[in-house]
């Protein structure tokens, strides 16, 4: 051994010893009773004060610290893992590709873990697999407290947080709390328990002195708290968090996790994913996993990787982060043979004597003889913890709160339906009751229904934009990369390209932590959107409707209006159903598209008697038909008297029977359409539904 590696080696042992002096809880050795977790938590607090304390005290009678004191502690699970792959379909003829390579690991309850490694090493994956939100293409088993996971009550025991903070941002934090704890804790639980448990959980998570402050205004820091507090309101014994640390500074990430050094040492479960620790970071961990290429390089206690390492023969050099150069070692900068040895050297995962005292890990079967089978409650598939009915009121609370925080968008939908009926109105002004302008009057007619299916299918795509189709988003592979940029990468990368967390981002998020059902949501938007859809479309018929001189008898008014109404409806199902499919720029340019083969059947150009027998069909499946035969009717139809003829000496529509005869919508179609339309309505908002749920569930 030359000087040089006896020298490293030295200091090496001698950090280690200073590392292994320092007391580490370890929750295999150290029962969790009250009593040990309170002196636990006034240890970690008495640390933290003179540093970054996140925690404002909360004390109980006796003067200890008792944070979360209306959440109780958690019996700890424990996590296993044995073989887990993971393949994606790149597409038609383009093969798979296997991310996660047979993996293996032990996450024993009352931890806190870091899966870590460099970008693309499938950290973000493996958490998805773990969580349940991966399932196709999944393979090998994850065992839970000893026994194969039975993914409907593991799921009722869990919690994601997402790297980027979907949260409804128009809400305060008590808001955002409120709904969080109407939805999940149902009315069954009283007014003011919950607002104890909200009270507690900011209090913990030093959010109290902003209940007030709206979501969009929070630090980022603030918002990563407020995640993680939405989802502490029915007390999940096992977390995952995707990078909860990225894009914060320094304060910030060790306010974080210290908070869930916090929540480990009452019995859960937290596993996150993260990038590049500082060193102080890193320590605060109680175990580590380090992936590389979707293989295992190490598991086990954080103070054990640099003996491990010292142990193959990549000691961690003096004054270096073992956090930094486990991932230079991860990402192939010493040498791809060195991660094969690491690899082998764990087994994959499988090897755990890196663990702080692996006498005391449990093997699959002294788990399951400690955590005896309880009785199953038979539950429905069903995963919400509260009825349809109180999530559909929830819900429509919180769109109702919403709708009027963001009144920019109310109020362009007004002024659009103002302005358009005032320009029409003056380019056909009096074109109704005029013999002489019967074709001036159709054409508005038509306009009208272009209006109104243009405008509300084009807003609807845009406000409902699906942006990413995963829970984890997606950074390019730099892993080759130095270590020290892709970590200025990696902390820049929220800055640079913001991930602006959008409806459907939310929904994602909301749904598969259980908030309510998909079923419920979508007949919330429904709802709450109905009444501006009919105001919107009352205060342009009626100015539309007085400018342009149509007779003034109310039953030709009511049948205007349902005609409207029901395209409004459909253009807007139609919008939700492109918008839930497409991203943004697909959805824009299919949007219209779509909309042409519409127009081409409606009667308008070619009358429907006209269209080639191998196109009638078209007609039948063409709402803007039903429409504009709506419309025709509505305003020539039901026996109208002569119209006026003063403005020319001959008027060749001066009979509505004549011209209706003409464009080939003759005979009283009125109801007919409005059943079409109807029926077009239903199956659309059923198809649009579908689609959302397939969205949803396919990006498993
Ligand atoms: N649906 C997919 N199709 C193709 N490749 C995918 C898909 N999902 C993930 N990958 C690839 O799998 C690898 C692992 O991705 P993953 O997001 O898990 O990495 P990560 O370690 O979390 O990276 P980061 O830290 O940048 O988020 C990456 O190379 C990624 O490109």
């Amino acid at each position: 051994m030359d000087l040089l590696q006896q020298e490293v080696r030295g200091i090496a042992l001698a950090n280690l010893s200073e590392v292994q002096s320092a007391p580490v809880y370890n929750p295999t050795t150290v029962p969790l009773n009250r009593k040990d977790s309170r002196n636990m938590e006034q240890a970690v607090i008495r640390n933290n004060t003179g540093s970054s304390n996140p925690f404002p005290s909360n004390h109980d009678i006796e003067g200890h610290i008792r944070p979360f004191q209306n959440l109780p502690a958690r019996e700890p699970v424990d996590i296993q893992f044995k073989d887990v792959s993971y393949c994606v379909n790149l597409g038609f003829r383009k093969g798979q590709k296997e991310i996660l390579h047979k993996v293996n690991g032990k996450f024993p309850g009352s931890q806190l873990i870091a899966i870590m490694g460099p970008s693309g090493a499938g950290k973000s994956t493996l958490l998805d697999v773990l969580s349940g939100y991966r399932r196709t293409g999944v393979e090998g088993a994850v065992y839970v407290n000893g026994r194969i996971r039975n993914l409907n009550s593991f799921r009722r025991m869990t919690c994601y947080i997402t790297q980027d903070d979907r949260l409804q941002t128009l809400l305060t934090v008590l808001e955002n709390m409120r709904i969080a704890a109407d939805l999940k804790l149902g009315p069954e639980v009283s007014r003011h328990e919950k607002e104890s448990i909200i009270e507690d959980i900011l209090t913990v998570l030093g959010l109290y002195e902003h209940q007030f402050t709206i979501t969009k205004r929070l630090s980022g820091g603030q918002r990563k708290r407020l995640s993680i507090a939405l989802e502490l309101i029915n007390n999940p014994t096992i977390m995952f968090l995707d990078e909860p640390t990225t894009g914060l500074d320094s304060f910030s990430c060790n306010q974080v996790v210290d908070l869930l050094k916090q929540l480990a040492k009452q019995g859960r479960t937290i596993i996150c994913t993260i990038h590049q620790p500082s060193a102080k970071l890193f320590q605060e961990f109680d175990q580590v996993y380090v992936l590389s290429n979707g293989e295992c390089m190490y598991q086990g206690c954080t103070n054990s990787l640099v003996p491990f390492l010292q142990s193959v023969e990549m000691p961690c050099p003096v004054y270096h982060n073992p956090a930094d150069y486990v991932i230079e070692l991860a990402c192939g900068e010493h040498g791809e043979d060195r991660i094969q040895r690491m690899v082998m050297e764990m087994g994959n995962g499988e090897c755990t004597d890196w663990f702080t005292d692996r006498r005391k890990l449990l093997k699959l079967e002294q788990l399951r003889k400690k955590y005896p089978l309880k009785k199953i409650i038979e539950q429905d598939e069903d995963l919400t913890s509260t009825s349809q009915v109180h999530q559909l009121q929830v819900l429509i609370k919180r769109g109702i709160i919403k709708a009027k925080r963001d009144a920019t968008l109310t109020h362009l939908r007004i002024g659009v339906n103002i302005i358009i009926a005032a320009m029409l109105g003056f380019l056909f002004i009096d074109a109704g009751n005029e013999g002489s302008r019967v074709l001036d009057n159709y054409n508005l007619l038509f306009s009208i229904l272009m209006h109104h299916m243009m405008a509300t299918m084009m807003l609807t795509v845009l406000t409902c934009k699906l942006q990413r189709n995963t829970l984890a988003p997606r950074r390019q592979t730099v892993c080759r990369m130095h270590s020290h940029e892709a970590q200025v990468l990696n902390r820049n990368s929220p800055s640079l390209f913001p991930t602006v967390p959008t409806e459907m981002g939310v929904i994602l998020k909301e749904h598969f932590n259980r908030w309510y059902t998909l079923k419920c949501y979508y007949l919330s938007v429904s709802i709450i959107d109905l009444p501006l859809s009919v105001f919107c479309c009352l205060i342009f018929s009626v100015i539309i409707y007085l400018m342009s001189g149509q007779p003034m008898e109310w039953f030709r008014f009511g049948m205007f209006f349902t005609i409207s109404l029901l395209i409004v409806l459909i253009a807007q199902s139609l919008g939700l159903t492109i918008g839930a499919w497409f991203n943004v720029v697909n959805g824009t340019f299919l949007g219209p598209v779509l909309t042409i083969p519409m127009m081409m059947f409606a009667g308008f150009g070619v009358t429907l008697r006209d269209l080639p027998s191998y196109l009638k069909w078209g007609s039948h499946i063409s709402y803007l038909r039903y429409g504009l035969e709506g419309y025709v009717n509505a305003i020539y139809g039901e026996n109208r008297e002569t119209l006026d003829c003063e403005l020319k000496p001959y008027c060749h529509y001066r009979y509505p029977a004549k011209f209706l005869s003409e464009i080939s919508m003759e005979g009283d179609q009125f109801w007919k359409d409005v059943y079409a339309l109807c029926a077009t309505l239903l199956l659309v908002r059923v198809f649009c539904y579908f689609c959302l749920r397939w969205k949803v569930v396919s990006v498993r």
